[in-house]
């Protein structure tokens, strides 16, 4: 598994710069190969040299230690919507889809006043496009409690085990590259691209559903945001193909990741996890049926044998990386917050812009049900 950038940016820290700076202690300011670590001894925030939100830049507290994950009952409020989308979308609202299968782009609402009937269809109409970009949102300038508590709506926050938070919101899982960060070039020393496609913790026994992302800062150009529609996805494949794949499962496994971040002298905030999830999973509102292995997080598929495992994976991931024809390219703007579903989509992170330049962003995660499968329909 080649690890993520994606997640190694706040989580992994497996790039040789980010393993020189976890291991520094708070209150330790040094200079290493010739190279200004930007860690501010005062908070304990690393890269903070001129942040336009400073109280978002992550930390990572080895204090925090939580018990294993328990089962929840998750709600899906997508199913109580109303599919015309009136409260969501009302008159005047400009929604633009920027491909016909998966990715909207919407003008003229704000997410953060929403009534619960308007965060119902939220919940379906992500669902259904599957990534919508929120243009112009006040997200970033909310105090942090309040956007908490708002995706509360969506099912219980993840606390990510290893991830950056913002100080006393672990809730948060922070993507921060600052300005003086040379992980990227580091990566690509023995990397020829960044894209690192995933469905986030798919590895929890209950992954996340409606997700949002929302930008604080962002470089000139680049940067952007892929994701793929894993429906679409599975749509593609031969009724034939598709029937075999049904009553399949395959493990995923958060070890790695744990592992990663220890190597790193990172923190665990949380025993890592690994879950059977089906191949093949239903989306609770909408019933449509999505691919739901991702090459971050999935090992293997049970009961196959290794090489064939491999082969039936590989195949997969290479269909999902390949379809740029169910595929979108989301650009960051001052104001833009992305909500996916990461139950019928996958994602990665574009690491393409200028060295000094800033890319700071948030992560809300709630999480929703235990995936579970549908029988096989011929279409
Ligand atoms: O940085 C990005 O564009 C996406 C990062 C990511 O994978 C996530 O926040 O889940
Ligand atoms: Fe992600």
């Amino acid at each position: 598994m080649a690890p993520s950038l994606v997640e190694a940016t706040t989580t992994t820290g497996s790039t040789t710069a980010e393993l020189r700076t976890y291991k520094l202690q708070a209150g330790q300011y040094k200079e290493l190969d010739g190279h200004s670590i930007d860690y501010d001894v005062e908070t304990g925030r690393k890269g903070g040299r001129g942040a336009k939100y400073p109280h978002y830049l992550p930390t990572w507290d080895r204090e925090q230690h939580y018990p294993p994950l328990e089962p929840f009952e998750h709600y899906e409020h997508g199913r109580d919507a109303d599919p015309a989308f009136p409260n969501l979308l009302p008159k005047g609202t400009e929604v633009t889809d920027l491909t016909p299968f998966i990715g909207s782009e919407v003008k003229g609402i704000q997410l953060s006043s929403l009534s619960d009937e308007a965060k119902d269809e939220l919940a379906l109409f992500v669902a259904q496009r599957k990534v919508v970009a929120f243009r112009r949102q006040d997200f970033a300038d909310l105090p942090i409690s309040d956007v908490l508590r708002y995706g509360a709506y969506f099912g219980r926050h993840h606390i990510h085990p290893t991830s950056g938070a913002p100080e006393g919101f672990p809730e948060i899982h922070l993507v921060h590259r600052g300005e003086t960060d040379t992980g990227a070039q580091e990566y690509f020393k023995t990397r020829t691209s960044s894209v690192a496609w995933h469905s986030d913790v798919s590895y929890e026994q209950q992954p996340p559903g409606t997700t949002f992302l929302y930008i604080l800062d962002k470089p000139t150009t680049g940067g952007d945001t892929l994701f793929v529609d894993s429906v679409q996805a599975y749509k593609r494949l031969s009724p034939l193909f598709q029937e075999r794949l049904h009553g399949l499962r395959a493990t995923h496994s958060g070890i790695e990741q744990v592992n990663a971040a220890a190597a790193a002298a990172s923190i665990k905030r949380r025993e890592p996890v690994v879950n059977d999830h089906p191949l093949i999973r239903t989306h609770p509102a909408t019933g449509e049926k999505a691919i739901f292995v991702n090459d971050q997080f999935t090992r293997s598929i049970v009961g196959l044998k290794q090489e064939e495992s491999d082969a039936l994976l590989k195949f997969l991931y290479d269909h999902l990386a390949y379809g740029a024809d169910f595929q979108v390219r989301v650009k960051w703007e001052e104001g833009t917050v992305v909500v996916w579903d990461n139950r019928v989509t996958q994602h990665s992170a574009i690491v393409d812009w200028e060295n000094g330049q800033r890319r700071h962003l948030a992560r809300m995660t709630p999480q929703a049900e235990r995936p579970y499968e549908t029988a096989f329909e011929r279409s």
